[in-house]
């Protein structure tokens, strides 16, 4: 039992250190250091039966630990600004090898607490290892054969000006943890397609496989069949990494969540956005998610999820409630696009949202699951809002 135990106390480890950019900028050893817990030599002992690569053991083990403190130290500094989402499971992956045995442990501290931290914490071990394969010298590399940025803003205002409505941005979405398959018969291209002829401004394609089952080829192939709209890569950001990645397959903008990215990771990731002239969508759900992210001033473009994406409620009224008073002033004053997220249906919930301030929509599951998505864009404006109509 002891074996166990101790082994319970083994954070989430690979070969390498993960730090993340808050570990890196802020790094717990300057000034605000966090104090191993009296567990820290299971920690040691347990390593040191499974080291496996060829570095010095103290080392290995130094290294370690210190990606561990980051992780906890980011933790810390996250939920200071109150974001929930950990990063990591904090003691450890769900599933431990200890010698021929596997052992499966169910307990507060590696059960994923909602969705969205599952999402995260699949998210970090498979951007671990993504970056094994490809780190970000050559990735750096591969963004020479990257196909052009396209400006994703500008499509987005250019359409609000020409039809006097938001700018659509149109969800290629196979399936949701919320609503499961949404589309059986799903051919991204097809789709894609049928949103531009209808009159989307712009796209947003799911990348992430295991819960939404999207694609990077997805991409890839949207922007090969010649689709002129540009693309959101919508996928769970984590690292500055995957935005380098999004833009090798063709991405124009990106999305980054306030409820799982600390402020000055937001700020960091929005300026690499620039540098590569690509958009970053910063997407809030609540209050105190708005005024951190207008507290950033690099930030010029903001989606309001209506849904929550711990417990999947939807309201669209969540849109109205964060443009209200002081909030919706600053945002014209800046010129902030906003764009209303999740839940959209019909024209009224259209009208709706538009009156409440935003310039752009996200729309998924109403227009994917129509069995002609260009009708579906026409369906969900109430009236045909293509290139040809207006
Ligand atoms: O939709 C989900 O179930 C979900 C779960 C966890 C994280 C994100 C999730 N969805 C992302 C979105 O919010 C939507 O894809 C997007 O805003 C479009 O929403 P809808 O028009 O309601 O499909």
């Amino acid at each position: 039992m002891e074996g166990l135990a101790s082994f319970r106390a083994v954070p989430s480890f690979t070969s390498r250190p993960r730090s993340s950019i808050l570990g890196t900028a802020l790094n717990p050893r300057r000034g605000n250091s966090l104090s191993l817990p009296s567990s820290s030599s299971f920690i040691v002992r347990a390593q040191q039966m499974e080291s496996k690569d060829d570095e010095p053991e103290p080392v290995k083990i130094e290294l370690k630990i210190k990606e561990w403190e980051n992780s906890m130290y980011h933790n810390e500094v996250a939920a200071s600004q109150g974001i929930r989402i950990r990063r990591r499971p904090p003691t450890g992956p769900p599933l431990h090898y200890v010698g021929p045995f596997e052992f499966r442990l169910q307990n507060e501290g590696n059960t994923p607490r909602n969705i969205l931290e599952e999402i995260i914490w699949h998210k970090d071990t498979q951007v671990a290892q993504l970056k094994e394969r490809q780190p970000l010298y050559s990735l750096k590399k591969a963004l020479d054969n990257a196909p052009p940025v396209r400006d994703f803003i500008g499509a987005l205002r250019a359409a609000n000006s020409r039809t006097g409505l938001p700018g659509l941005i149109a969800e290629v979405k196979k399936a949701s943890p919320s609503r499961g398959v949404l589309r059986e018969n799903f051919d991204p291209v097809e789709i894609a397609q049928a949103y531009e002829k209808g009159g989307a401004a712009c796209l947003s394609v799911l990348a992430d496989e295991k819960f939404f089952q999207g694609s990077y080829d997805n991409m890839l192939a949207i922007r090969d069949a010649g689709v002129k709209c540009p693309l959101l890569c919508k996928e769970f950001i984590i690292e500055a990494w995957q935005i380098y990645y999004a833009r090798s397959k063709g991405a124009d903008a990106i999305l980054l969540i306030a409820a799982v990215l600390p402020d000055l990771d937001i700020k960091y990731m929005t300026k690499i956005c620039k540098m590569l002239g690509m958009a970053t969508l910063v997407e809030v759900h609540d209050e105190r998610e708005m005024d951190r992210v207008l507290g950033i001033e690099e930030v010029e473009f903001i989606g309001i999820n209506n849904r929550n994406l711990e417990t999947f409620e939807v309201d669209i009224s969540n849109t109205k409630k964060l443009l209200e008073g002081k909030r919706g002033e600053e945002i014209r004053k800046r010129d902030i696009i906003v764009v209303g997220e999740s839940g959209l249906f019909t024209p009224d919930d259209i009208a709706y949202v538009q009156e409440a301030g935003v310039k752009a929509v996200l729309v998924g599951e109403s227009i994917v699951k129509q069995s002609d998505p260009e009708k579906g864009v026409a369906g969900l404006f109430g009236k045909d809002i293509s290139l040809q109509s207006v």
